[in-house]
Order: C-alpha cells, then sequence, then structure tokens
C-alpha cells in the first residue's frame, strides 16, 4: 500500500526519488521545528530512502538555526545517498560515531534508521543502535514509521522504538494507529489533488510543509 503510493507518483505523475525525499526531509524539519525549540539534534540515518530523508532533514535543521548531527554507521555507495551526504558536509554538519555519548548531549533524537521496507530481526550495527535509543531520555521524532515496527502492525518484534513525535509521509501507515507519543504530524506534501482527495490528505494550512494530525 504505503510502496505503491512512491510508485504511482512517480511512475504515473512525473516525481523523480530526489524531489520526493526532498520534500519528506524538509517536511521533517519542519515538523520538528514546529514543536522544539532550536538546539542539538542528533539524526540516526539507516541505509534505505527513510536515512535519506534524514539526511535531508539534517541539512534543512541547519538552515532553520539546529545544531544537527550525523550518525552513519553504514552509507551506501548509492549517488543520491552520497551527494545528501556531501551537501550535509558542505553544511558544517558533523558526523558522530559514538551514538550512546550523543544522545546524552543533544536535546532531540531524529530516527531515520528505517521505514516501510523494514523486515525481520534487526541486523548489526542497527540493533545497537536501537537498544541505545530505546533507552534514551530525550524525544524522539521518528520519520514515517517508528524504527523497528512492521509497518502495518506496529511493535511486534518488540524491539522498536517509542517516539515523542511521528511525521507520516503522504498518509499514516496503518502502524500510526498504535502511535503513543505527543505528536502526530503529517509531511511530504506532494500528492496532486485526485490523488489527496481519494486518500482523503488533510488540507495543509497555508504554504506549510507539514500539518499536525494529533
Ligand atoms: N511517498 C513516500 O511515502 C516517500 C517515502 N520515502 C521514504 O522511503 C522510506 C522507505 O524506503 P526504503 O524502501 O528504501 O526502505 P527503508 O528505508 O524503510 O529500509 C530499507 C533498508 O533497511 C534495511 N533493512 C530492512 N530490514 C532490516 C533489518 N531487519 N535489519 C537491518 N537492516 C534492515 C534494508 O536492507 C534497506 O537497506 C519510507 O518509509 C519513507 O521514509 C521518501 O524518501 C520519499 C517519499
Ligand atoms: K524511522
Amino acid at each position: 500500500m504505503a510502496q505503491s503510493i512512491d510508485v504511482e507518483l512517480m511512475a504515473k505523475h512525473g516525481y523523480t526519488i530526489e524531489q520526493l525525499m526532498e520534500l519528506a526531509g524538509l517536511s521533517v524539519a519542519a515538523s520538528i521545528a514546529s514543536e522544539y525549540p532550536k538546539g542539538k539534534v542528533v539524526l540516526c540515518i539507516g541505509p534505505g530512502n527513510n536515512g535519506g530523508d534524514g539526511l535531508v532533514a539534517a541539512r534543512h535543521l541547519s538552515h532553520f538555526g539546529y545544531q544537527p548531527r550525523l550518525y552513519y554507521p553504514v552509507q551506501p555507495a548509492k549517488d543520491l545517498y552520497r551527494r545528501l551526504l556531501l551537501q550535509c558536509q558542505a553544511h558544517g554538519i558533523a558526523m558522530v560515531a559514538d551514538l550512546a555519548t550523543e544522545v546524552k548531549a543533544c536535546d532531540v533524537v531524529v530516527d531515520a534508521i528505517f521505514g516501510f521496507s523494514f523486515k525481520g530481526a534487526v541486523r548489526a550495527p542497527f540493533d545497537e543502535a536501537l537498544a541505545t535509543l530505546r533507552a534514551v531520555d530525550k524525544p524522539i521524532v521518528s520519520v514515517d514509521v517508528p524504527s523497528g515496527w512492521d509497518v502495518e502492525l506496529g511493535n511486534t518484534l518488540g524491539v522498536g522504538l517509542s517516539p515523542d513525535m511521528l511525521v507520516s509521509l503522504t498518509v499514516p501507515k496503518l502502524c500510526a494507529k498504535l502511535f503513543a507519543g505527543r505528536f502526530h504530524y503529517l509531511g511530504g506534501r506532494f500528492a496532486p489533488p485526485d490523488m489527496a482527495k481519494e486518500l482523503a490528505i488533510p488540507q495543509y494550512p497555508d504554504s506549510s510543509q507539514c500539518v499536525r494530525l494529533l
């Protein structure tokens, strides 16, 4: 279901993955700016497109006056991610290796590890990263799906995160019904009118890139 929306946006409506990712990441940064004061943000970046959204969000957070840093333990050679990382580096966004130490010194953690394609037991090094994040006492902002959750069934493995904010992209995934944090936002403002109507996407206020659902 979630994947088919992406396919429709790209194959039928002419979007590229770069465009969707840019708008998705921008909406994550805008959602964070709506609720959390400017401060230090550690972004945990996974190996797929959820991680790509996180790299884009880091750059926009830097423009918004936050101090982002990246925990990015697995860096695929894919050109798109390589370019996004170069952009972060051009913005002076530092890479961190020790997640446990970093989260102690930050104000907000962004979970851009896994999105709707997460499957099976969590493999290293993300098993340890999720364990660190489960124990953290800072607010976690999850991009699209809380990492470790099944996109439909939620935290069935018991290893998933409990975010303070969830930023759903395009439409909330089924698991969002089980979200128990304070802020649920919708971002990824890219559906054309007919698709927005069919998916019952709420109205975004004016020029906003995100809309608060609860
Ligand atoms: N219209 C939308 O909804 C959009 C979605 N985008 C993002 O794309 C995400 C989906 O991206 P992808 O399909 O690339 O997948 P994900 O980013 O969800 O994860 C796939 C990556 O995680 C790894 N992985 C999966 N299960 C694992 C496990 N158990 N242990 C360790 N590694 C595991 C895979 O090997 C792969 O590298 C969405 O959730 C969303 O964040 C945006 O980038 C663009 C627009
Ligand atoms: K996530």
